[in-house]
């Protein structure tokens, strides 16, 4: 009897373990499988918070678009052009083609593969300017098939280059052979290691700048940081040295970062002229397919986006998207982008159009291109 008893505890025991290991087995299994998919790769958690609590675009659009980004483009979203299904049709066309070749390395040695793309270093980057367009300028890029950007700004080159370059390869969306990965940070235009670090990079990067009248420029860039903090001193206290004097005050970052031609100088130590494309932050607003039209001739891109894709939003003010990457649904900027400016006393941006015509017109020359903002 007592034996008996023994001989159930010890069945029993045995099948304990057996159904302990094969659960085991099967989160062990469930986790491999999703790290073959993909969904294990290290996700800088803090970049995202820092997106976040930049306030520069809409935050809801920005998880969005991470989504997006962790999911290759393989086909493309509902309603596209006809052109456009062409092009990804061949895409997804040379897909099985190359899931049977070896991964792909890229140049410098390091291979990233995975079942649908690899993470490349961006091929080309918007640098700047702060308030110039920036994000319009690669929403309408990413409308292109062949585009495929990181949608927050990663801030690798100034803010977090001590993570190492792996860490910002494996920020960027997988991208198929002929795909072009890019990313914007409009503050590497003002920062003085930023051009030495994109080099160690790749010095073959594309540089993409939108420009925009230096005084609007500042205005915009007030007007952010008022929404922000309300109880800001004024536009011209602060732009100012002096109001007697009307001495203008570089030191304040509204100022010196309008200053294109001194840091177009530091960059130009790093790469020729041939690496940049200025795009006009004005032309962009008043001729959004005529300004999409150079970019994508820069990027060696097939002209797919056109002057269909856009229309004017009369509430808005501003040119919007009328199917935007991944929706069928016309869509504008957030509600920072294009937003109204504070009044500025003329006498104040007068003195401020004063100062930077210097400036421009070197600016002018540096670039092969009159922008016109005097
Ligand atoms: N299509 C469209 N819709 C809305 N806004 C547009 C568009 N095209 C250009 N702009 C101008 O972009 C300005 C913001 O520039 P950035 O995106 O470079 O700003 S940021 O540096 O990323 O904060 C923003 O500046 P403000 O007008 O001062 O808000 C806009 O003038």
């Amino acid at each position: 009897m007592g034996c008996s008893g023994c001989r159930v505890r010890l069945n029993f025991g045995k099948a304990l373990s057996r159904v302990s290991v094969f659960l085991t087995m099967v989160l062990i299994f469930t986790y491999f499988f999703y790290c073959l998919t993909g969904f294990c790769d290290s996700v800088p958690r803090t970049l995202y918070s820092q997106g976040a609590l930049e306030g520069d675009y809409d935050t809801l659009d920005d998880r969005r678009r991470i989504l997006e980004e962790r999911r290759p483009r393989l086909f493309p979203p509902r309603n596209r052009s006809a052109s456009a299904d062409a092009q990804q049709v061949d895409a997804a066309g040379g897909l099985a083609q190359r899931m049977l070749e070896p991964e792909g390395t890229p140049s410098n040695g390091i291979p990233v593969s995975n079942t649908f793309g690899t993470k490349r270093f961006p091929q080309a980057i918007i640098i700047g300017v702060k308030k110039g367009g920036t994000r319009a300028l690669l929403e309408f890029l990413r409308v292109h098939p062949d585009v495929r950007a990181f949608g927050a700004e990663p801030h690798f080159f100034d803010r977090f280059y001590d993570k190492g370059l792996e860490w910002y390869r494996n920020l960027m969306p997988r991208t198929l052979d002929g795909q072009i990965t890019m990313e914007k940070t409009p503050s590497y235009f003002v920062t003085k290691e930023a051009p030495g670090r994109v080099c160690t990079m790749n010095c073959q990067t594309k540089l993409i700048v939108v420009v925009r009248d230096p005084v609007t420029r500042a205005v915009s860039d007030y007007t952010q940081t008022l929404s922000k903090n309300p109880g800001l001193p004024s536009f011209q206290s602060l732009a100012l040295k002096n109001s007697s004097t009307g001495l203008v005050d570089t030191t304040w970052s509204a100022v010196r970062i309008g200053l294109y031609a001194k840091h177009l100088e530091n960059w130009l130590q790093h790469f020729p002229l041939s690496h940049f494309l200025f795009v006009s932050g004005e032309r962009l607003v008043s001729d959004p397919a005529g300004e999409m039209g150079r970019v994508q001739d820069f990027l060696g891109l097939k002209r797919v986006v056109s002057d269909k894709h856009f229309y004017f939003n009369q509430t808005k003010g501003f040119p919007c998207l009328k199917k935007p990457e991944g929706s069928s649904r016309p869509r504008c900027l957030g509600k920072s982008k294009g937003r109204p400016h504070p009044q500025i006393p003329s006498e104040v941006l007068q003195r401020l159009r004063d100062f930077y015509r210097p400036f421009n017109h070197r600016f002018y020359q540096m670039s092969g291109q009159d922008f016109g903002w005097d």
